[in-house]
């Protein structure tokens, strides 16, 4: 199994080192050569296996002979012990053939631990073998910085940092990146935005002085390992509800395109999806550009669902490599007029991706409005980024197909706005019910390369 970069001028890896890699040295992302496939046999055989056995023979095909069957038993076991439900992705009924696929059980209450414990472990493995030590950057909108302070936090051969957008991800999503008191794990507050954050982590692995004097890793869904463990819970909610013989379609609230690419490679891999729904908030360039208007940044408009305030959409490029027939010329000229702004999908490629993937968006009122409704409906309380698929789905479910939407975080992340949507403050679980009495520890920094890669050399380990 090997892995190739979307831009196509960067060398093949195996999974392991394209998962400590990160990005592609060509500043393209890596993708399997070959996504394999497992029979209608194989898909129904998942059904009734717990989702740790449903983990291991998803990813396996995707591992190579990186690590032996033992280990990666091992590995999946301790990822998903921490998880505080037996199903770890619970499946809901909120009406009819509409389900809610509860992804916040993990240690941070959001679907990055799905991924995130996982590739903590996987990293571990690979790095104790090889005697190594990397450094971790990563950029988030609030939740992938808190599942990866929580995944890497303590270990020897790991430091840490995360750039989050000042002042613009919620409270709890700061505090559970300001509070560890590990001091291999640094929160950084930068004065931007989320993209401002993001660009600066793809700058510092294209400085290839600071990325190889540092070893830098990466664990944004810039990481394939990360996008691959988010595949496993499509196929065990799909088999659940009767898959490989019934098709089900997705709703997906989507901000940096990781989750719902996971869903087209579950669908290629054979699960039987008939739809893929992007669902986005009020910052829709996604949905624009699903609709045939290219794809041109804007402003990025503060919500109150901001895990998803993106404007460029990092996995998008994967979906592009795919729907331009795997053409990495294409991908690198797409993704350089993108410096400049945007671009133009051509017509053949905006054909493959109108047949994958449907879209909508859901303005802030709508949110509001759909947290107020579903907890009369179905008493399920939706976070605002839950909210936003569910209106979504909504609007594209078709009767006769199960639709499955996505909750990717607990309300409790967000009470303000849940609070103002329902009425209802959502309390944290107990064990994170001192969270907001915890010290904070936390560096402001500029929107400047070299302060940042400063700042980081002068504070690992
Ligand atoms: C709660 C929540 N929902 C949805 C998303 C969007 O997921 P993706 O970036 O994989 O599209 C994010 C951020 O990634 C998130 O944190
Ligand atoms: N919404 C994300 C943004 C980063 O996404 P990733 O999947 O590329 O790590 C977040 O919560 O940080």
């Amino acid at each position: 199994m090997k892995y190739i970069s979307t831009r196509g001028q960067a060398p093949e890896l195996t999974f392991e080192e394209a998962m400590l890699t990160g990005l592609a040295r060509d500043g393209g992302l890596y993708v399997p050569a070959e996504i394999p496939t497992l029979s209608r046999d194989e898909i129904a055989a998942l059904s009734g296996l717990s989702y740790e056995e449903t983990a291991f023979r998803v990813m396996k095909p995707f591992l190579g002979d990186c690590f032996t069957d033992e280990e990666f038993r091992g590995i999946i076991e301790r990822a998903y012990a921490g998880f505080n439900h037996a199903a770890r992705a619970p499946l809901k009924q909120l009406a009819p053939n509409h389900f809610l696929l509860e992804l916040f059980h993990g240690p941070t209450l959001a679907f990055k631990d799905f991924a995130m414990q996982l590739i903590g472990q996987l990293f571990q493995v690979a790095l104790q073998r090889r005697n190594d030590r990397v450094t971790i950057a990563g950029a988030t909108s609030g939740d992938t910085g808190s599942a990866a302070m929580e995944a890497f936090r303590g270990l020897s051969n790991v430091d840490v940092f995360i750039l989050y957008p000042h002042g613009r991800v919620s409270e709890v999503q700061r505090r559970q990146m300001t509070t560890p008191a590990d001091q291999n794990v640094h929160a950084l507050a930068l004065e931007g935005d989320f993209d401002d954050c993001q660009a600066r982590v793809k700058d510092m692995f294209n400085d290839f002085e600071f990325r190889d004097g540092v070893k830098l890793a990466g664990v944004n869904s810039i990481n394939i390992a990360r996008v691959l463990a988010q595949v496993v819970y499509y196929f065990s909610s799909a088999v659940s509800l009767g898959a490989p013989e019934r098709e089900v379609s997705f709703t997906v609230p989507t901000g940096n395109f990781g989750d719902i690419f996971a869903g087209y490679v579950a669908k290629q891999m054979g699960l039987p999806i008939k739809d893929l729904v992007v669902a986005t908030n009020q910052n829709d360039i996604l949905h624009r550009c699903l609709e045939g208007q290219g794809y041109h940044k804007g402003d990025t408009v503060p919500s109150i669902s901001p895990s998803m305030d993106i404007q460029v959409s990092s996995n998008f490029e994967r979906a592009l490599y795919f729907a331009y027939d795997k053409d990495t010329s294409a991908v690198a000229q797409l993704m350089d007029e993108l410096k400049s702004g945007g671009f133009e999908v051509s017509q053949g490629a905006m054909q493959a991706l109108s047949e994958t993937y449907k879209s909508g968006r859901a303005s802030e009122e709508e949110t509001l409005a759909t947290i107020k409704s579903e907890l009369a409906a179905s008493g399920e309380l939706l976070c605002p980024h839950g909210a936003v698929a569910v209106k979504v789905a909504a609007e594209q479910r078709a009767a006769d197909v199960p639709m499955i939407t996505l909750a990717t975080a607990h309300p409790a992340k967000f009470p303000a706005a849940v609070e103002k949507a329902s009425g209802q403050y959502p309390d944290l679980p107990d064990r994170m019910a001192d969270l907001y009495e915890r010290e904070e520890r936390l560096s402001r920094i500029d929107n400047d390369l070299a302060a940042i890669e400063d700042h980081i050399r002068k504070n690992i380990a």
